[in-house]
């Protein structure tokens, strides 16, 4: 069996820099997805309470353990924490209901999903009657503290965040204990997130590579928007490296040092793209996609434009 590579977090626990994404994975679709996952190598899956389909994915989990083909500490499961849950007294219990999903007593990694809040004690997208959501103006460093009691009491083994600019991650560290070992973003050769990234390394912090393929099914997509995959520039270095443009996208974050986690509920392609470590870009190649950089944001969270930690909107990076 192939082993994935690890980094090393900056409390010393490794993760696999390869998981599997689950968002927008269907619930009759997703125990088959991730149990093929498991049997191909993967040993990371990235989940959130939001994705609505944590319960499935414990399935495959708790099925692929009880077969004896992976033991729990074998495994590094990844969730977040939703924007409605931000109160800290609302954290443990939403901790709790992803454990419960998942049916395991511990997670590897729990990120703040984003750094806005929504309305508590509702739906997830609380919303007025002109479908506006309804904020809530609970401070992230308030919810990081409630995160960083979690690690204290051992239910999860490390803690980071996702879709924090770099201005949120300074106010963050001047009051966090327990500094976050990743910040979980959208970063692919359109959004290569260099100035972020170099910004979070510098501080220690892990970038998380997500929507890495560009999230060809990204449910706002619209027909005429740009698909990453469609490029032919990329199109035309994976014929080259005789590799398809998923293997190289993939690649393209593990030779930046990035963790990252492609999506797929099609066996062949969570088998390819777990295909990737035989081989490694050039530097001509890596400096040729990163030129690709355009400001190319495929997940810019609309919905929550106006709220005051609203990550993209005014942010210099
Ligand atoms: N923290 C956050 O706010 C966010 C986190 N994420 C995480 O990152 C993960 C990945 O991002 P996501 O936005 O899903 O998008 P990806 O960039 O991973 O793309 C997923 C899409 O690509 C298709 N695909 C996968 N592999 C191949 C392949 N080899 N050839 C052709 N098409 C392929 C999938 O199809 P199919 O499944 O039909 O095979 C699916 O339509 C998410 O699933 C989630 O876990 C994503 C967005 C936001
Ligand atoms: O991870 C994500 C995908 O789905 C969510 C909403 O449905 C997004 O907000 C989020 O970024």
């Amino acid at each position: 069996m192939v082993k994935v590579p690890t980094v090393t977090f900056n409390n010393g626990q490794v993760y696999p820099v390869l998981g599997l994404g689950t968002w927008k994975s269907k619930v009759g679709e997703v125990t088959q997805a991730v149990k093929d996952a498991i049997d191909i190598g993967y040993r990371h899956i990235d989940c959130a309470f939001v994705y609505g389909n944590e319960k499935e994915v414990g399935e495959a989990i708790t099925v692929k353990i009880n077969d004896g083909t992976v033991k729990r500490e074998d495994l590094f499961i990844t969730s977040k924490l939703w924007n409605t849950f931000h109160r800290p007294d609302l954290v443990r219990g939403a901790l709790q209901a992803t454990l419960t999903n998942l049916n395991l007593k511990y997670l590897d990694l729990y990120l703040i999903h984003w750094p806005q809040a929504y309305k508590e004690d509702g739906p997830l997208f609380p919303s007025d009657e002109s479908g506006k959501i309804l904020f809530s103006d609970v401070d992230y460093v308030d919810t990081w503290k409630a995160m960083e009691k979690l690690v204290d009491e051992g239910l999860v083994k490390s803690i980071g965040i996702s879709n924090f600019n770099s201005k949120q991650i300074v106010r963050l560290l001047e009051h966090a204990t327990i500094k976050p070992v990743t910040n979980q973003i959208e970063c692919h050769p359109y959004l290569n997130q260099k100035r972020l990234k170099d910004f979070c390394e510098e501080r220690g912090i892990k970038i998380t590579a997500y929507s890495p393929l560009g999230s060809p099914d990204r449910p706002w997509s619209q027909p005429g928007d740009p698909q990453l995959m469609d490029d032919n520039k990329l199109k035309a270095i994976a014929e080259r490296l005789g590799k398809t443009t998923a293997q190289v996208l993939i690649r393209y974050q593990i030779d930046r040092g990035n963790i990252v986690i492609p999506k797929s509920v099609t066996k062949s392609r969570i088998a390819s793209n777990f295909d990737v470590l035989d081989f490694k870009l050039s530097q001509e190649d890596m400096a040729l996609i990163d030129s690709f950089d355009c400001n190319g944001r495929m997940v810019p969270m609309n919905a929550s434009l106006g709220h005051k930690y609203h990550p993209f909107e005014n942010e210099e990076f």
